[in-house]
């Protein structure tokens, strides 16, 4: 069990302290008005909770994966939107970046993320959601710039995002070389055009667009190609991704958390047939597999997030903690909804946009099914190919 030394306690106190002075007051109104919150992302920049796995020459506190999670937790109870906010501000494309790019690819995803961006990352496609490798859109190099052309949609941030991170195939002579990152800023890259924007069931308060590349044009400095080279461009940038599924984990616990403790006070203060319902068994053995199921997410979140060191979150470990905290978050906000009787149906009261936020995470950031296939692929050290003709190559070149 992973514990957390003294001053990851404090930190996670200073995360606490700003999420329910100033965070939770925002909360209803950042859903009801579909709006980006920008009054939080400055105050998360001026508490230095934007960027604080930025490694200290870059500017940032040069924090940890683990010290990251903590912060996400305490900002995801009050306010969902806010946690995924600072997901992205410390994992996924920052992650890649710091670890893959070049000096200068550092300073200008840092100067903006220490800023108060959040960057985007844009991987899926209209016709390439689960299977992410089967994406379209194309990188082609031309006078030292990639010219990149495709379309993304679901990108969380589209339109309020300023730095994007594209997967996009290379392509030279028409033969695909294999999967790159691309980085763009919005408004200063043209041909990086705003799509439409996702009507999302939850999390409302952060826009999900399209993104589309219309001949858009980056220096070739631009590109992030991890070490192993573009052959394995995709899988060393899915290792940086995997920093991302534990901070999706990690909002999803908050949310989950967040629902149970304001269950857990009403249980107590509501009267029926004379007492609390707090003394009805059938609601204390909802109450207790609540609190089983988000000690045992947030064990496997903190176990991952405290295996990744200097590095990333292992792949099977991410993917088990996502797929737990997403399932359990989604049974916890439903039970805390339960709870509250006709009242945690109301919109008056936190828990229907909780149960409506959570619901994202057994989606977004790989689904349960395609999480549960990488876990058993590693866990029976087989290959899992899931297009019709994969096993078939799979077992030929096994054979041979
Ligand atoms: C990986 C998949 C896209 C399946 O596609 P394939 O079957 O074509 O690919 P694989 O052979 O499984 O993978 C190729 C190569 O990459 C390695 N890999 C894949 N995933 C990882 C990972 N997470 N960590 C490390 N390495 C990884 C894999 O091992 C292969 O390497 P070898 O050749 O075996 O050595 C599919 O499984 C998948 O992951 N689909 C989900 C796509 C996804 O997660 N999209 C997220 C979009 S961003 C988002 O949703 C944000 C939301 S949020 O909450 O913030
Ligand atoms: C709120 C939200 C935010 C998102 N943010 C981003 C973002 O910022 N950037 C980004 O790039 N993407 C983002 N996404 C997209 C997300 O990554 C995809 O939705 C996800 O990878 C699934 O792809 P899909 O929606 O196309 O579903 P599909 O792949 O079409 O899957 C449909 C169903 O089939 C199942 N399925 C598919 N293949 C298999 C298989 N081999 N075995 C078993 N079941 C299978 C799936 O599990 C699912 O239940 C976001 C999504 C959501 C909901």
């Amino acid at each position: 069990m992973t514990l957390p030394s003294n001053a990851q306690l404090d930190l996670q106190l200073a995360a606490r302290d700003l999420a329910q002075a100033e965070i939770l007051p925002a909360a209803a109104q950042t859903d009801k008005t579909e709006q980006y919150p920008w009054d939080n992302v400055e105050k998360l920049t001026q508490a230095g909770f934007m960027g604080m796995t930025i490694p200290k020459e870059y500017g940032g506190r040069g924090l940890s994966y683990y010290d990251a999670v903590l912060v996400i937790e305490e900002m995801a109870k009050v306010c969902g939107v806010t946690g995924r906010i600072v997901v992205e501000a410390n994992m996924g494309a920052i992650g890649a970046v710091m670890k893959y790019g070049s000096n200068t690819q550092k300073e200008l995803a840092a100067k903006h993320v220490l800023a108060g961006d959040k960057p985007a990352i844009c991987i899926t496609e209209p016709n390439a959601g689960s299977a992410a490798t089967e994406m379209t859109t194309t990188a082609t190099k031309k006078d030292g710039r990639y010219v990149i052309n495709g379309k993304k949609h679901w990108i969380t941030g589209g339109g309020v995002s300023k730095m994007h991170l594209i997967f996009a195939r290379v392509m030279e002579n028409g033969v695909s070389q294999g999967i790159a990152g691309f980085l763009a800023v919005r408004d200063e890259t043209e041909g990086l055009i705003i799509g439409k924007r996702e009507p999302a069931m939850g999390l409302r308060g952060i826009p999900e667009t399209e993104v589309i590349f219309e001949n858009m044009e980056v220096d070739e400095g631009m590109a992030v190609i991890p070490p192993e080279g573009l052959k394995r461009g995709f899988a060393g940038l899915m290792t940086a991704y995997n920093g991302q599924r534990i901070g999706a984990a990690t909002v999803a616990l908050g949310i989950g958390q967040g629902s149970y403790e304001v269950a857990l006070d009403y249980a107590k203060s509501r009267h029926q047939f004379g007492r609390p319902i707090a003394e009805f068994q059938g609601l204390q053995w909802k109450l207790a597999d609540m609190s089983i199921g988000l000690e045992a997410s947030r064990a496997l979140i903190h176990n991952a997030a405290a295996g990744a060191g200097d590095g990333f979150p292992d792949m099977r470990a991410a993917a088990q903690a996502k797929v737990m905290a997403s399932e359990t978050a989604i049974k916890v906000t439903n039970e805390a909804l339960q709870i509250h009787g006709a009242m945690g149906y109301s919109r008056n009261l936190p828990l229907e946009r909780m149960a409506r936020d959570a619901r994202m995470f057994t989606i977004g950031g790989g689904t349960a099914e395609i999480l549960r296939t990488q876990i058993a692929g590693s866990i029976l050290g087989m290959k899992t190919p899931q297009n019709r003709d994969g096993y078939v190559n799979y077992s030929r070149e096994a054979a041979e």
